[in-house]
């Protein structure tokens, strides 16, 4: 059903949102659409004015699209187009939202997920034991809303951003229980806190997973401190908070999850209400035990990476507080892989192996290297990274030094380098690889760096390709450009390896 832009008016005014609202031919016209991208603006549609670098022709154009009305913080004269004034554009975007798409009270739980690294596995943990739970009592498969893929129920795609704005959101709402869906998991990154995208969201359950420094720049967070507070505000619209023991700074955060109805702990110390320990691998595989006040018993993981233990025990302390069996937990995390985390690729004689992982930051590094370290012991190391121009600059400094601390040989390369020269970011890493007396070397090409190193390596070597995982672009100044993606790159190296063994063709990876 459509609202009248006259009922937007009244909801906007309700909220004490509009300012002097200058309106021309306010009129009975339904509103049939709503957005912020005048490219998508058309007949009837309501159009939304924001951001740091919104022009005036992006409104020029969306009247041009039919738009009968625009909300905006300014007025921008366009005489004879009704407006509405808003005091703060991003507190009025999800109110609009929430009566556009009507979404149903009480039909979805709502899961979110932060931290600064593992809300993407974790969001697909809890999908892998949501779905199995789902499949056991006939219903239907979770919606989730990731940085890899976004998936409601009718619409599924690549997602071009970790939490999507408010208007995004709704709209996958409303598609998840038009489609009859009844549990949504998905990541709550700071910049969606800071900036209000998930504003007006009661999430039955928020999990806090860890903090440390990243995502400090002028165009993300000015300080570890609004990082950190930003990933906090998450405890003020969850019922249950899910906390993890083990994280930096947990004293501060359970501080700051007594604001949520409950709070429910997990961990490796045994304190925690789901008290994860005997963490080992085993024929390649990381299992470990539970022990809380339902249910003890062992779980395997499909993902390699002892660190994923943290983010197994997040989505098992979210199954707890939604009362899901402990039988369902253990099927249902036990399949689980997410593209472009720990794929693990080996040559047909074992004597080369790769692992794929978006690790891109000082605290995924240093987890990531450990874990290896563990799970192939008997193996050298060496990595391929990169890391982003115009953002997260610390980075540089953490991801030089633990690599070369863990690396035989370092190999750095293009990783979405944006503003900046490979070269330029890539030496600067060099300095802080240096310092530790590693052996590295820059190739901008990021295809013809995995290969020199995948070549390079000597028997009983496992390469490290890290930063991108599955991704298939490279953000180069201002454009995206295409890229094989590193998973493909390495099965590429595996296959020609394989090829030159003195048996058998090549296989599929
Ligand atoms: C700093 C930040 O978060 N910016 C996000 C924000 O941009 P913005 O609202 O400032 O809008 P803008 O980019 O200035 O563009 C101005 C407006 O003009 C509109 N426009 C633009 C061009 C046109 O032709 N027509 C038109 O209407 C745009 O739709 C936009 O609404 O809203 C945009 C969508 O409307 C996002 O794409 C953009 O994310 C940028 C690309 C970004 O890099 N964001 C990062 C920092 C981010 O949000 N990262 C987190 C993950 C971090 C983590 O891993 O924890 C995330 O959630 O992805
Ligand atoms: N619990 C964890 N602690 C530390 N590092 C982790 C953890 N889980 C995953 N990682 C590392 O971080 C990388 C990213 O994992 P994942 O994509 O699940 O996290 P994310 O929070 O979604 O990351 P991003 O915010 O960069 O998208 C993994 O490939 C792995 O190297």
């Amino acid at each position: 059903m459509n609202f009248t832009v006259e009922e937007y008016l009244d909801l906007l005014e309700g909220a004490d949102q509009v300012t002097g609202s200058k309106l021309y031919r306010m009129g009975e016209a339904e509103v049939s659409g709503i957005t912020y991208e005048s490219e998508k603006a058309g007949p009837g549609s309501l159009f939304i004015c924001k951001g740091a670098l919104f022009k005036k022709e992006y409104l020029e154009e969306a009247v041009s699209r039919g738009s009968i009305c625009y909300v905006s913080e300014r007025d921008y004269g366009l005489e004879q187009v009704p407006r509405i004034l808003v005091k703060n554009i991003r507190e009025a975007m999800p109110l609009l939202a929430e009566k556009f798409y009507q979404v149903p009270e009480g039909m979805l739980k709502y899961i979110g997920v932060t931290g600064t690294k593992g809300k993407t596995t974790t969001t697909y943990y809890i999908k892998g034991i949501f779905d199995e739970y789902m499949k056991q009592t006939g219903g239907r498969g979770i919606a989730c809303l990731t940085s890899v893929e976004t998936y409601d129920g009718k619409e599924r795609e690549a997602a071009s951003i970790t939490t999507p704005e408010s208007l995004e959101l709704y709209r996958h709402f409303r598609n998840a229980c038009d489609s009859g869906i009844t549990c949504l998991a998905m990541e709550v990154s700071s910049q969606a806190l800071k900036y209000g995208r998930v504003a007006g969201i009661a999430f039955d359950v928020g999990v806090f997973l860890n903090i440390s420094e990243d995502h400090i720049s002028p165009v993300e967070h000015k300080s570890f401190k609004d990082y950190f507070c930003s990933k906090l505000q998450l405890f003020h619209q969850v019922r249950t908070a899910v906390v993890n023991l083990d994280s930096e700074f947990s004293r501060t955060v359970l501080m700051e999850a007594s604001s949520a109805g409950r709070i429910l702990t997990f961990g490796t110390k045994p304190g925690a209400d789901i008290y994860g320990h005997d963490v080992c691998v085993e024929n390649g595989k990381v299992r470990f035990s539970v022990t809380c006040d339902r249910f003890e018993g062992e779980f395997s993981l499909a993902m390699h990476g002892i660190f994923n233990v943290e983010n197994a025990l997040a989505a098992i302390a979210v199954a707890y507080a939604c009362e899901l069996p402990f039988a369902t937990m253990q099927k249902g995390l036990a399949g689980v892989t997410v593209d472009g985390r720990m794929e693990e690729y080996s040559s047909r004689d074992q004597k080369l192996k790769a692992i794929v992982d978006y690790a891109h930051n000082g605290l995924s590094f240093e987890k990531i290297f450990d874990s290896v370290r563990v799970e192939y012991p008997d193996y050298k190391i060496v990595s391929v990274f990169g890391c982003p121009g115009g953002k997260a600059l610390n980075r540089r400094r953490d991801m030089g030094l633990i690599a070369g601390k863990a690396c035989s040989k370092v190999y750095l390369s293009a990783d979405d380098p944006g503003p900046e020269e490979v070269q330029d970011i890539c030496t600067e890493i060099g300095r802080f690889v240096e310092d530790t007396g590693c052996p590295y070397e820059c190739i901008s090409d990021r295809e013809a760096a995995i290969k020199k190193a995948m070549t390079e390596a000597e028997e009983n070597t496992v390469v490290l390709v890290l930063g991108k995982g599955g991704e298939n672009s490279q953000r180069v100044g201002q454009i995206l450009c295409a890229y094989k993606s590193d998973s493909e790159v390495v099965r590429e190296c595996i296959r020609e390896y394989d090829s030159k063994l003195p048996y058998g063709r090549p296989r599929r990876l």
